[in-house]
């Protein structure tokens, strides 16, 4: 493990009532702890998860496009204003790991190409060719096969996005083979994800951010119920008169 812990820092806030202190999980917060070296952060669209991680990238040095430390390609690199208002505490420090956004790995994949017309080795680290020759999921895999093997801390906003459940499957073998020599903070909507054993799992609610078991995430109760009883649901979603 690495980050062990994330202190907002009150004499830094900015406006309650402005992006991102108005978000009522990150409103609610003071300290995170790190405790396991896979953290999952889940919550509804909108809680805060991918504002959080940003913020842990950006206090990382890492290039909050998504990316490593040395990846200052063109796409904007977002200033953090939660970023700025954050500690974190190391044990030990690492500046070593990676920050996979799913919205940026276009660009990110763009930008390996422009680096192998003068170095093609750089495909190396890659699978040997473009990440823009392969699907989404592919080309997600072959970054995470061939890049992903160093010790540090990495960040993934929802990397199941461009997974099918088979290859979540294996992705999770990844995580399991990663996790013994780094640490991984995941936002995840994916139960396959979730349902790793040895992983912490935030729940970013109004109320704030807190420890949740797996079996209580929403994720997982809604993916539950409506696999066990698709016909009640789908009758309740679809038939019945909405309420206005
Ligand atoms: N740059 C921004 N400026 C203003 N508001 C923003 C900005 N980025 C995000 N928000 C808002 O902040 C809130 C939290 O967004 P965030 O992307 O962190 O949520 P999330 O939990 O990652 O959601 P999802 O599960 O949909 O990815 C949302 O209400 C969003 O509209």
């Amino acid at each position: 493990m690495y980050l062990r812990e994330l202190h907002l820092l009150s004499e830094r806030v900015g406006r309650p009532s402005a992006y991102p202190f108005n978000i009522p999980a990150i409103r609610g917060l003071d300290k995170l702890s790190f405790r396991s070296n896979v953290t999952f952060f889940t919550g509804e669209n909108g809680s805060g998860k991918s504002t959080l991680l940003e913020a842990i990238a950006y206090q990382s040095g890492f290039h909050t496009g998504g990316g490593g430390r040395n990846n200052a390609y063109e796409l904007a690199s977002s200033e953090s204003h939660l970023g700025e208002a954050i500690r974190l505490s190391w044990l030990p420090k690492t500046s070593q790991g990676f920050f996979l956004r799913a919205e940026s790995f276009y660009s990110f994949a763009s930008h390996v190409d422009e680096i192998a017309r003068e170095d093609p080795d750089v495909y190396r680290a890659y699978g040997g060719r473009s990440l823009h020759e392969r699907s989404h999921g592919e080309s997600f895999l072959a970054l995470f096969e061939n890049r992903f093997n160093r010790p540090g801390l990495y960040l993934l906003d929802e990397p199941e996005a461009a997974l099918s459940p088979a290859r979540q499957l294996i992705f999770l073998r990844h995580i399991h083979e990663l996790q013994r020599k780094s640490q991984l903070i995941v936002a995840t909507h994916s139960p396959i994800l979730l349902g790793y054993p040895h992983a912490e799992i935030y729940h970013f609610h109004e109320s704030g951010i807190k420890p949740i078991r797996y079996e209580d995430t929403e994720t997982y109760q809604i993916t539950r119920r409506f696999l066990e009883n698709r016909a009640f649901y789908l009758n309740e979603l679809l038939e019945e008169e909405p309420e206005f």
